[in-house]
């Protein structure tokens, strides 16, 4: 890719980059939230035409108008967010466009054998008559990774493949690249974890603001580098804190059992626990151990089947979410499409999305524009969230990252008593995630009660004061983040062990 820009209104998000793929080589992406690297690898896969700039392909220039083109050109992408059909199966997602209809029958018998071989030659298991939306996000992402395989891509573009991922699946895939490369295939990675570009990447194109800034060789970097590239100064990996100095109890859960949506058991089993005043106790878990069934169940997205929910000492068991957020619940929800924001919405109006029927934002009924739009633009300011044209931005036009960061200012300057942040930076680059880990830290010091609940053993360690390990639906641990490891936790995790009685 040479030389290419692309504007959207109000901003370059690619100025003049070259970006240049070697056979058989992992090339990693590396840039700030906002900094383009979506927009660079949709303009290869045809979904936008640059202004400026040519690709090409074995020395050759290439035109790639479409995703039909680049498909025919080898080139496959996984997107950040999927693009699959929930209420097809595995395999109709995967033919998807590429159906063979020949005598104007639709044939899927060859199409579900070379999906089965596909599957078992990169170990990407499936199962084909499965409706997307009853599968796990790992398995939706291995529908991708295949549709990409039956096309017979041999270019390959990741865009944020581990950002939805567990540990566990982060290693297969890891794995699954390495095995592309080995054949001669050639993957291009976007990712914001350094550890991941360090472990598989040969390379690595650092872009900042639009700009491409260089590439480097993997060899011959380090970590602190990379980031000191992307964000332009150091980043402190680790934050500081100081003790923790738990008040009063906030949050009081009492033998909560809530129905799972996939089968006919319980996700949640009689879950017990408190969040007291000042301190940031954190959910760590595998996925689908119950973490996202808890949540929906505090928050008021699901009903429960039986148990308590108190906040500030009320009862809010079966409250409206409204009621909820008014009386000091916060949440950063896991899916930040479904759950977090109106993408056709404008920013300003996600960013008063709870608030919107208070005085300070209507009178007699009317949305008082002029106060929502300097409310919004204040918050963008506070919390550096980028975007193309500030409050009056379309959610859906904006980089994941900077959704994300909306949603956070949102609900953080809320200045709630009880803060319930799923993987709070999921998609976050080294930057933003110090930022935000500061911001999780100083309300904790406001004296607010944070419930953390994340799937990354690093940002468990290092946000909580106290850890509870949820399996199968009940929590099996409480511990000190100072004494123990993430050996022991990942033990308890997978469910290894289990301590005698679960207290919290
Ligand atoms: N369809 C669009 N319409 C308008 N602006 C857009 C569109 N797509 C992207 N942008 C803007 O272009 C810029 C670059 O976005 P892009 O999604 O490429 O960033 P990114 O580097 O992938 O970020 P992240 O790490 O947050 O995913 C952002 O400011 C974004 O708001």
């Amino acid at each position: 890719m040479l030389h290419i820009t692309k504007e959207f209104p109000g901003i370059k998000a690619n100025d003049d980059v070259t970006l240049q793929l070697r056979k058989g080589e992992i090339h990693a992406l590396l840039g700030e939230n906002g900094a383009g690297k979506s927009t660079l690898m949709s303009v290869l896969f045809g979904l936008y035409q640059p202004e400026r700039g040519i690709i090409k392909k074995n020395g050759q220039e290439v035109k790639i108008n479409n995703p039909n083109d680049a498909n025919a050109l080898g080139i496959g992408m996984v997107h950040q967010h999927f693009k699959l059909v929930e209420c097809f199966t595995v395999l109709d997602n995967i033919i998807l466009g590429v159906e063979d209809t020949r005598h104007g029958f639709l044939r899927k018998d060859a199409a579900r054998k070379k999906v089965m071989e596909l599957s078992e030659k990169y170990g990407l298991r499936v199962d084909p008559d499965a409706l997307v939306s009853d599968i796990s996000v790992g398995m939706q992402q291995r529908v991708e990774i295949l549709k990409m395989l039956y096309r017979d891509n041999d270019i390959l573009i990741f865009d944020e493949p581990t950002a939805v991922l567990t540990p566990q699946e982060i290693d297969e895939l890891m794995e699954i690249m390495r095995g592309f490369k080995e054949e001669g295939k050639s993957i291009l990675f976007i990712t914001h974890k350094l550890n991941e570009i360090m472990a598989v990447a040969d390379r690595c194109t650092v872009l900042q603001k639009g700009k491409g800034i260089g590439t480097v060789e993997i060899a011959k970097t380090t970590k602190e580098e990379l980031s000191r590239m992307m964000v332009g100064r150091d980043v402190e990996f680790a934050v500081e804190k100081k003790p923790c100095e738990p008040g009063r109890t906030i949050l009081e859960v009492d033998n909560l059992v809530v129905a799972s949506k996939v089968h006919k058991n319980n996700a949640v089993k009689g879950v017990s626990f408190q969040v007291r005043a000042g301190e940031i106790v954190c959910v760590a878990g595998i996925e689908g151990n119950g973490q996202s069934e808890l949540v929906y169940g505090l928050t008021g997205l699901e009903k429960v089947v039986s148990g308590t929910i108190k906040l500030n000492g009320q009862d809010i068991t079966s409250a409206s979410i409204r009621t909820r957020s008014k009386d000091g619940m916060s949440h950063i929800p896991e899916d930040r499409h479904k759950h977090g924001l109106v993408l056709d919405y404008t920013l300003a109006d996600n960013l008063v999305l709870q608030r919107y029927w208070q005085p300070q934002f209507q009178n007699h009924g009317f949305i008082k524009k002029g106060a929502v739009l300097s409310y919004a633009e204040r918050l963008i300011e506070q919390y550096d969230v980028r975007s193309g044209q500030g409050a009056q931005t379309i959610a859906r036009s904006m980089s994941g990252g900077n959704q994300q960061k909306a949603i956070i200012a949102r609900e953080v300057d809320k200045d709630p008593d009880l803060l319930v942040a799923v993987q709070p930076t999921r998609g976050l680059d080294v930057g933003a995630i110090e930022y935000i880990h500061k911001q999780i830290v100083a309300e904790r010091d406001k004296g607010k009660a944070v419930l953390l609940i994340s799937l990354e053993l690093d940002e468990v360690m290092n946000l909580s004061d106290r850890i509870l390990v949820m399996y199968e639906g009940q929590i099996v641990g409480e511990f000190d983040p100072h004494k123990t490891t993430v050996e022991e936790l990942g033990l308890y995790m997978a469910g290894a062990k289990k301590q005698g009685e679960a207290k919290a």
